[in-house]
């Protein structure tokens, strides 16, 4: 199956404010702008603010010789922005936060592959630490959709769906969609109005990473791991033309390595 879905206009309003200001390199935010985007229906429980980490557009992240990093990326990489173990310290809340929402209902995880195979397989592990030590617990399936729009570090605005399992199975369940990064964000645009086709209970969507950027759509997940700065990050699963997805903590990468691995 190929479906090519050129998405050539935003299907949301632009939300974009040009940034926080904020001075310190990482942050507790509540979302502003989800906050003010649903303010006349607060008692709609979907409107419940997403709280995230900010790391400040003026973060220069931390040294590179700190961390261990693969001998062969050693030269591609600015910095380390998120270390591999505050990753996990934020999916480990992020789980407990949607077991809060969703607990009580049979939940479908669905894993946005590529990107996202290493946040969905720490999520669904604290997930299921947190079914296995309380009085309750919820059920948890899995399922696969593998998108993919991105060429270089720029986004080709043509979401294509390459693979994955039949989204209509997914009809009348709760469904927890787990990605890596909204950037555009019409990648999750994409992917929400052909879910919505096949008309799935609810729908929630947790992305480890937002970037704050002018090319933003304005969609905004309903949990988000950290909001990051207008840069290029790879690792955590997360690639450049598929290198640096066998990378532990997120990076910043360089100008030169984008031409070393440009296609
Ligand atoms: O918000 P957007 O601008 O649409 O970007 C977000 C998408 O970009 C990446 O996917 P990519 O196309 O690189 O495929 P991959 O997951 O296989 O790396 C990422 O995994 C998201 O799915
Ligand atoms: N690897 C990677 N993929 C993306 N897709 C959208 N933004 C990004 C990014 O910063 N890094």
């Amino acid at each position: 199956m190929e479906n090519c879905l050129c998405v050539s206009a935003p299907l949301l309003p632009s939300l974009w404010d040009g940034g926080t200001g904020c001075r310190g390199s990482i942050r507790l935010l509540a979302d502003r702008r989800r906050h003010e985007s649903t303010n006349t229906n607060l008692k709609d429980k979907h409107s419940r603010m997403a709280a995230y980490l900010e790391i400040a557009d003026d973060s220069k992240g931390h040294e590179l010789s700190l961390f261990c990093v693969p001998k062969h990326y050693e030269e591609d990489l600015d910095s380390v922005i998120i270390p591999n173990g505050l990753i996990k310290d934020r999916t480990e809340r992020l789980a407990r936060d949607i077991v809060r929402d969703m607990g009580g209902h049979h939940i479908v995880a669905l894993c946005v592959l590529k990107g996202g195979y290493k946040f969905f397989a720490d999520l669904m592990d604290y997930i299921k630490t947190l079914n296995q030590n309380s009085d309750k617990s919820v059920p948890l399936t899995v399922d696969f959709i593998r998108l993919k729009s991105y060429s270089n570090d720029q986004s080709t605005n043509c979401v294509k769906v390459i693979g994955g399992d039949e989204l209509s199975a997914l009809a009348g369940k709760n469904v927890l969609i787990v990605e890596d990064i909204v950037e555009t964000g019409k990648t999750m645009e994409t992917l929400l109005k052909l879910l919505n086709e096949c008309h799935p209970k609810m729908v929630k969507v947790v992305s480890l990473l937002v970037k704050r950027t002018p090319r933003s759509s304005g969609y905004r997940p309903d949990y988000i791991g950290f909001e990051v700065p207008d840069k290029f990050l790879v690792g955590y699963a997360l690639d450049y033309n598929e290198y640096f997805r066998d990378l532990s903590h997120i990076c910043i990468l360089s100008d030169k390595a984008k031409e070393k691995y440009k296609v």
